[in-house]
């Protein structure tokens, strides 16, 4: 196997002995910092996968730049410190960076924290081979195998069997309901339901009423009592996709349930406990969402009580490959085909940066399958949007199925607006509940 990298940044003689004198030093490669270069300089340098520093002085300038390289999505940090409050720490910690040690910490403690780590690596490694379709490591329905893949696997495996409440952060299609799913699934709620809810698609009025239900003569036209989904939910888990979306004067009622772990239907006076995991998910950067005042603060905290960001596919070009062969094998095993792919069309597929992330790649992989009879080339791939604003060149296509047109003309324009489905369900003139109808069968179609 190989050896993982740990740099080290320690001040403090005594643990860095304890370290360099452990077993750590037999696993991993170990690099140690200079003093003549910023840590942080080094660190970002060195494309490590393990970090261990004292960071009693991290300033705004190391988040920068810690941030900036998306550090915290591909190593896993480990803090040290006398435990003084340092708010640009907490706020690279909620990014997920790892782990921050406060002063009194045992050894024992970073001896455990990077063993696990070193064990995670070894076990992703020789599960390698078990992946039939592509090279690709997989966790619950997530596969990947970059570094920030397997990062991403070790948080939902820690936080698979806590009821704390999760809020997924990450760009359209880049798996954030994948990733809810797999909580649930390798999760001890597994036995119970898994109820989906995507607030961006419900008409305000019935907010309560879905999340709470509601007794029959609630208000007019409730005819009879209805289960809301957190009842649905009971004993499992309640995904609530695109948080964001719900109307700010919904959100302390979900907040109220949260913090009080019961809920009460609409028009009743009995309230009833609310035993549902929730997982909640974002495509907008929630600090730019509590500011522009459409997310409460009290209920971010709530829902992040761990936050987990999935990377966007282009800062996980490692895995463009794999999952690529993953869904070209997908489709030739359900096809009964056997279609491969020329050297020059992968090429073309790792240059491209994939706005609309795996959601983008997988229909593009699918495209190209239909198009191609034995080989896919080049010429099978589609990026170009279809439906660019029609000019005399680009006139609207003939002789294809029209249900074929407008998923084309749906799955552009989405992509053009970076995933955003008010826009485009605005563009397209349709509501966007249709538009999730819409998404979710074509993503059914593909399974
Ligand atoms: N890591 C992955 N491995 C395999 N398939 C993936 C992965 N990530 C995403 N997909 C596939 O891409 C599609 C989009 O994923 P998903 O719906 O989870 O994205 P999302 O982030 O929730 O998107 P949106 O914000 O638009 O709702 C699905 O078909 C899903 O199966």
């Amino acid at each position: 196997m190989q050896r993982p990298k740990l740099f080290l940044h320690i001040n403090d003689r005594e643990t860095e002995h304890a370290i360099l004198s452990s077993d750590i030093a037999r696993k991993f490669l170990l690099a140690k910092s200079s003093e003549f270069e910023p840590w942080v300089e080094q660190v970002k340098d060195s494309q490590t996968d393990m970090a261990i520093i004292e960071a009693n002085d991290f300033t705004e300038h190391d988040l920068h730049t810690l941030k900036s390289a998306s550090l915290h999505l591909h190593t896993e940090f480990i803090f040290l410190s006398r435990g003084e409050p340092n708010v640009f720490l907490d706020k690279f910690m909620k990014l997920g960076a790892g782990y921050h040690l406060r002063s009194p910490y045992e050894f024992k403690t970073v001896q455990t924290l990077v063993d696990d780590f070193y064990e995670d690596g070894a076990t992703a490694q020789s599960n390698t081979k078990k992946i039939h379709s592509s090279s690709l490591n997989q966790f619950g329905h997530i596969l990947g195998s970059s570094s920030c893949m397997l990062k991403l696997f070790r948080t939902l495996r820690k936080v698979a069997n806590s009821d704390l409440n999760v809020l997924v952060m990450g760009e359209s299609g880049a798996g954030k309901e994948l990733i809810a799913q797999t909580l649930h699934d390798v999760g001890v709620r597994a036995d119970g339901p898994f109820v989906a809810l995507n607030c961006g698609a419900i008409s305000p009025e019935l907010i309560d009423s879905e999340l709470f239900g509601h007794v029959k003569g609630a208000f007019t036209g409730a005819h009879k009592d209805h289960t809301g989904l957190f009842e649905q939910a009971k004993g499992g888990t309640l995904f609530l996709d695109e948080v964001t979306e719900m109307p700010i004067e919904h959100q302390v009622k979900l907040l109220r349930v949260l913090e009080l772990g019961e809920f009460r239907p609409v028009g009743s006076n009995t309230a009833e406990y609310a035993d549902v995991r929730i997982v909640a998910a974002t495509n907008r950067d929630p600090s730019d969402a509590v500011a522009d005042g459409i997310l409460r603060e009290d209920l971010y905290y709530r829902l992040a009580q761990i936050p987990v960001h999935v990377p966007p596919l282009r800062e996980r070009s490692d895995d463009v490959i794999g999952l690529t062969e993953h869904f070209l094998a997908y489709r030739n095993a359900v096809e009964e085909t056997n279609k491969s792919i020329s050297q020059a069309a992968l090429n073309r597929i790792v240059e491209h940066d994939w706005p609309g992330n795996v959601r983008e790649l997988k229909h593009a992989v699918e495209r190209a399958f239909v198009m191609a009879d034995n080989v896919i080339e080049e010429t099978h791939l589609t990026f170009v949007p279809l439906t660019e604003k029609i000019t005399e060149e680009n006139t609207v296509p003939t002789g294809i199925p029209l249900a074929d047109i407008e998923r084309e003309a749906i799955l552009n324009t989405l992509e053009e607006n970076k995933g955003s489905k008010k826009r485009t369900a605005d563009q397209l003139g349709i509501t966007v509940k249709t538009l999730y109808n819409k998404l979710e069968k074509y993503d059914q179609q593909e399974e």
